[in-house]
């Protein structure tokens, strides 16, 4: 409990005294004393969160800081109301969600849903499915691995809809969600939705009590709401409470990770003072403008108009720019405000006009060659970046994406290999990893997973520069140490709430034992 320190005051939540001492960590329960604090604290831990919930025209519900949040302060853990495989997903198993091959899985004994080993039927996520395909009186056979699957695009809305009579409380909680049901209405999405889902489950399943509406809305819920989790191959979908109210940002405070149970954390970023709106990525932060406006406009149907987006340059970083293609004028093109982004672009320093099909032409073949090209070959990486610097200057999106690929795969298997590169190989990694730092800190801060990939490259290679510079050259040696310790401890702060089964968690894990040896070889 803390002391207001100001005049605001407030009635004590046991026994209505006034006073001024509240929660330190939510900053909005008061109390007259530490005494009444503990006794109210079964209650109160419940919504103890350092935020609170507001409303608006724009956002519907948000969370704004009701205090000061320092930097890695984690800001909310929660479970979810309801996971199940993706939409758009071929067979899975209904247990792990892990991925199947046409001839390496199981079945259920009791309901024929495929899983990937015996103890997945008896999952508890698979329990309500398993019940009515056996109520149902035949089988399921799943014949063909194909993606999207029929059935299973069918899955996670049956399993929102068996939350209605098995727990009434969550379901009320899913059903205040967004689901944009007005927007979605008659486009393409919604039609097949409503042939393959809300008209399939009834029919298939045997749900009478149940309108195409309400199941419609279920559809708009998950689309609108639902997490991606990274825990299995393919990820599957999960909807969270609290988590769900979080608004969008490319240029968001806070960043995500999910525990081996697949609960979700939200930790901040960077400080965030009392009164701000936390925010998350919904898109990929790591994509260009244009590709994030039009992802979520298409999958969470809305305008985005956050800093970074109102911004052409992208926070002075010109992630989306193109070379100017006058003469040899060194400028960047980019488009004159948001609203232009598919119109010509302007030249930044001789105010040359872009023809856009011009644009559009060398973004295409860039966007598209990036998406065939081998990533895991060193040298059609370095292909397409030295065919595309003709057009594309160094911190575009495309190229900063292969430079990250290249800060990875240069030396990738372990201190041994990286001991086999030549020395101007070992300078290449450390210069892609150290560019691509300072763009994606500056622009994507709450990108934990990728920024702790790269420090974890930067200090493998500069740990390995110390070691060459040892014998004739210890101050060198003893600076790069220095430095690899700096990117080593980094990794851990960033990557510390990744989970083990997860590559990121065991990098950690790495990273931990590799920083508590530097700190032994520097004698700290
Ligand atoms: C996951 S929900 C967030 C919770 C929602 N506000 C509610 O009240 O249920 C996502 C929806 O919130 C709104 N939203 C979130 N971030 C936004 C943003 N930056 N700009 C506009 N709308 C946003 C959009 O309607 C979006 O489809």
């Amino acid at each position: 409990m803390v002391s207001n320190g100001s005049s605001a005051s407030d009635k004590c939540v046991v026994c209505g005294v006034e006073s001024k001492s509240k929660c330190s960590n939510c900053g909005q329960a008061y109390y007259c004393s530490v005494e009444h604090q503990k006794q109210d604290w079964k209650n109160h831990k419940l919504q103890c969160h350092p935020f609170k919930i507001e409303h608006n025209e724009k956002f519907g519900r948000y969370l704004v800081a009701s205090r000061n949040i320092k930097a890695s302060e984690v800001v909310l853990r929660e479970s979810c109301l309801v996971c199940g495989p993706n939409q758009i997903s071929g067979p899975v198993c209904v247990g792990c969600m892990k991925g199947l091959q046409a001839n390496d899985y199981l079945e259920c004994e009791r309901c024929g849903w495929p899983v990937c080993q015996r103890i997945c039927q008896n999952s508890p996520e698979h329990r309500g499915e398993c019940e009515l395909t056996v109520a149902r009186g035949s089988k399921i056979k799943i014949h063909h691995f194909v993606a999207p699957h029929p059935q299973y695009q069918c899955l996670s809305i049956l399993r929102c809809m068996l939350l209605r009579e098995k727990d009434p409380s969550k379901f009320q909680r899913l059903m205040q969600l967004e689901s944009h049901d007005n927007q979605r209405k008659g486009s393409e999405q919604w039609i097949s939705d409503r042939e393959g889902i809300a008209k399939f489950i009834p029919r298939f399943f045997k749900m009478d009590n149940w309108t195409e509406d309400e199941i419609m809305q279920l559809t708009g819920i998950l689309q609108i709401n639902g997490h991606e989790v990274p825990l299995s191959e393919p990820p599957y979908v999960a909807i969270y409470d609290l988590a769900s109210l979080v608004e969008h940002s490319c240029f968001p405070n806070l960043s995500k990770s999910f525990t081996k149970k697949g609960d979700v954390i939200f930790w901040a970023a960077v400080d965030i003072k009392k009164g701000t709106n936390l925010s998350i990525c919904y898109s990929d932060a790591l994509w260009g403008t244009a590709s994030r406006q039009n992802h979520l406009l298409e999958t969470k149907l809305f305008k985005c108009e956050c800093v970074r987006c109102k911004d052409v340059t992208e926070l002075g970083t010109k992630y989306s720019a193109i070379k100017c293609n006058r003469n040899d004028c060194p400028g960047l093109a980019l488009p004159l405000s948001l609203e232009q982004w598919s119109g010509d672009w302007r030249c930044d320093t001789c105010q040359h006009a872009l023809d856009k099909s011009y644009i559009s032409d060398i973004l295409d073949r860039a966007g598209t060659d990036l998406s065939v090209m081998k990533k895991n070959s060193t040298e059609d990486c370095f292909k397409y970046l030295q065919h595309y610097s003709k057009w594309l200057p160094p911190q575009h999106h495309h190229l900063a994406e292969v430079k990250v690929v290249l800060a990875q795969l240069i030396g990738a298997g372990g201190p041994e290999v990286i001991q086999t590169l030549d020395d101007a190989s070992l300078d290449k990694k450390i210069s892609f990893c150290r560019e691509t730092l300072n763009l994606y800190e500056k622009l994507a801060p709450a990108e934990a997973r990728v920024l702790g990939l790269l420090h974890f490259e930067m200090h493998a290679a500069l740990a390995e520069r110390g070691r060459r510079a040892s014998p004739g050259n210890p101050d060198m040696c003893q600076s790069a140490l220095e430095e690899s310790l700096k990117h080593a401890e980094e990794v851990v702060k960033l990557l510390q709430h990744e989970p083990k089964i997860l590559s990121e968690g065991q990098i950690c894990a790495q990273a931990k034992i590799n920083r508590d040896s530097l700190k032994l070889v520097l004698g700290l």
